[in-house]
């Protein structure tokens, strides 16, 4: 029994001095792997060609990054133009958070122009904007093409630009000018970012919908839709700044910033699908007569005009999704940076103002006095029903499409606002095979790859030694037409198969709202304003835009 009991011990203790040998072993195996790899990883980044910044054991590159966050496309210019415009970014180790940063136009024209099918968006990209599906913004190949081919006729259609024309006049008329004449009354500082945040969104629904949520109203709403956007947006930034591996994991949680962007995209699409099935249900009563005559929005087009293949709800749900986005706050950057420029600098101002008045000298006070957008009986024509009555006070004080096109000196300050502050400060790219930059730089299948299209609108090398002065007279030649400039240089709007599609559009509407505003109303920026871009994936103004608003002595 004792010699039983004695072999079994000594089988234990055997055992158990086995087990804390192959612990001890695994331990030892467990330490030499840690510390080839971190050889291994310190080596290769030790020898990375281009590096842009200080290379930190673990945490890479990012400190440096984070730490001058606060002006962070300021900093990458710096950094870009001190390294002849491109170089390579490494994050902290064993996130796929490594890219080639360039702002060398030659790069962006091969990448966008020349080698287009080389340079993709790719399936991370996907992963990171997610709440645009397979939208037109996001897809490639020929889920791209076809959402691309779809839109591009939609666009150029003269019944759309009508119709948009129309949307952009009464909007301004009835929203924008008696909110700014509200304030104006009552001497209060409006934060002007917000105005045209609600505006275009406001803006941008009637043209996807057919339907004005009215966000921007005198008592300034909370709209649920117009809130769950804004926290999609902040979400895919949040995304972009924290390793894959924790944004996934906070989602499969539904912790944090994840949670928040599950339910403002619940929110959109509960918006989305229930504007689908009644655009659906109001068309199917239509006669092909009726439906001629239907307001054009981006919806009614899309149920309408299928090119062989179905667009089913979904197909819907992320066309208008991804035309939300795209055409939204882009153009409340744009209007917030151009205004801003503009109150530093009154010459400018000046300029436009003559440009208008001595375009539309006739049209100066055609109908009611600023400060008063109701139905009055006109005078002259008791016939006119309300709508006409709208229609043809709108005419005399907002500027039309066919007239605006007429200001040249307006768009060159517009182009002047977007070189300097282009609404999408930076894009990435995904290469799918190897290929060598026109810089020298070589990246390999799926080397990431972002450009900057901030620091392009800054280089001396493209705009001159005054690139970083506002002078809207670099765009205007001697005969006094836009000097063209190409597009992968002047790349606020992208280059190439995917340059923006809205770009005329998004002028037009552009020049509409501004001139309308600065023949009214003159703007003080309050002192003490700092004018610091949001860490967003559009460039905002982190405090807005504050300002009085003064009528305007014509
Ligand atoms: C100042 C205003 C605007 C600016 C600066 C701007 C800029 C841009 C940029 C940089 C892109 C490329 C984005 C990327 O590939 O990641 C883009 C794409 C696009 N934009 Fe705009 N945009 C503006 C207004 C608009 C408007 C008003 C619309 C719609 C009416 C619009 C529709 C689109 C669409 C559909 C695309 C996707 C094109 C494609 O990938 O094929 N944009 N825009």
């Amino acid at each position: 029994m004792s010699s039983n009991l004695h072999f079994k011990n000594s089988k234990f203790m055997h055992t158990q001095a086995q087990l804390s040998f192959d612990m001890a072993m695994l331990l030892y195996v467990f330490i030499i792997a840690s510390f080839f790899s971190f050889v291994y990883f310190f080596h290769c980044r030790r020898f990375s060609k281009h590096p842009l910044l200080v290379d930190y054991p673990i945490l890479g590159m990012l400190p440096t990054v984070i730490f001058n966050l606060w002006r962070v496309h300021d900093f990458f210019t710096e950094v870009l133009t001190k390294h002849g415009g491109t170089g390579e970014f490494k994050g902290p180790w064993f996130t796929k958070m490594n890219y080639l940063v360039t702002c060398d136009s030659l790069n962006v024209q091969h990448m966008l122009c020349k080698r287009f099918d080389n340079y993709i968006k790719g399936s991370e990209f996907r992963d990171i904007f997610e709440p645009f599906g397979d939208g037109v913004v996001t897809a490639d190949s020929e889920t791209w093409k076809y959402f691309r081919t779809v839109l591009h006729s939609l666009i150029k259609q003269r019944r759309f630009e009508v119709f948009v024309d129309q949307t952009v006049q009464k909007k301004v008329y009835t929203s924008l000018l008696p909110i700014l004449d509200h304030a104006q009354q009552q001497g209060r500082v409006v934060d002007l970012q917000d105005i045209f945040n609600r505006f275009t969104f406001d803006n941008i629904c009637s043209t996807i919908v057919g339907h004005d949520p009215k966000c921007l109203s005198i008592d300034f709403p909370e709209v649920a839709i117009e809130k769950a956007f804004n926290e999609c947006e902040e979400s895919i930034f949040y995304r972009h700044v924290v390793p894959g591996s924790v944004w996934k994991l906070q989602k499969w949680l539904q912790i944090g910033q994840e949670k928040k962007m599950t339910e403002a995209c619940r929110t959109f699409d509960d918006f989305i699908y229930s504007c689908i099935a009644s655009k659906r249900e109001e068309l199917s009563k239509c006669s092909r007569e009726e439906m001629e005559e239907a307001p054009f929005d981006l919806l009614t087009a899309l149920i309408t005009e299928e090119r062989g293949r179905l667009h089913d709800d979904k197909f819907l749900r992320d066309g208008a999704f991804n035309f939300f986005v795209a055409g939204r706050e882009t153009m409340t950057s744009a209007l917030t940076w151009f205004f801003w420029l503009i109150a530093k600098h009154p010459l400018v101002e000046a300029k436009i103002l003559e440009e208008i008045r001595d375009h539309f000298k006739t049209d100066e006070k055609k109908t009611v006095d600023c400060g008063d957008h109701g139905f009055h009986e006109d005078h002259h024509d008791h016939n006119l029903d309300q709508e006409q009555y709208l229609e043809k006070s709108v005419s005399g004080e907002v500027l039309g499409m066919q007239e605006v096109k007429k200001l040249v000196y307006l768009h060159g300050a517009l182009c002047e606002a977007l070189r300097l502050f282009p609404p999408v400060p930076i894009e990435r790219k995904q290469a799918v095979k190897a290929d060598t930059l026109p810089s020298g730089h070589r990246v390999n299948g799926n080397t990431m790859i972002m450009f900057s299209l901030y620091a392009m609108g800054r280089c001396e090398e493209i705009w001159g030694k005054d690139c970083l002065e506002f002078k809207p007279e670099r765009w205007i030649s001697e005969r006094g037409e836009i000097v063209y400039a190409p597009a992968y240089k002047f790349i606020a709007f992208n280059a190439g198969p995917r340059i923006c599609l809205g770009k005329d559009l998004a002028f037009l509407q552009m020049k509409m709202v501004a001139a309308a505003i600065l023949r009214k109303y003159c703007f003080k920026v309050v002192e003490d304003h700092v004018a610091t871009p949001t860490h967003s994936i559009v460039l905002l103004m982190k405090n807005g835009l504050k300002a009085r608003i003064m009528k305007r002595e014509v």
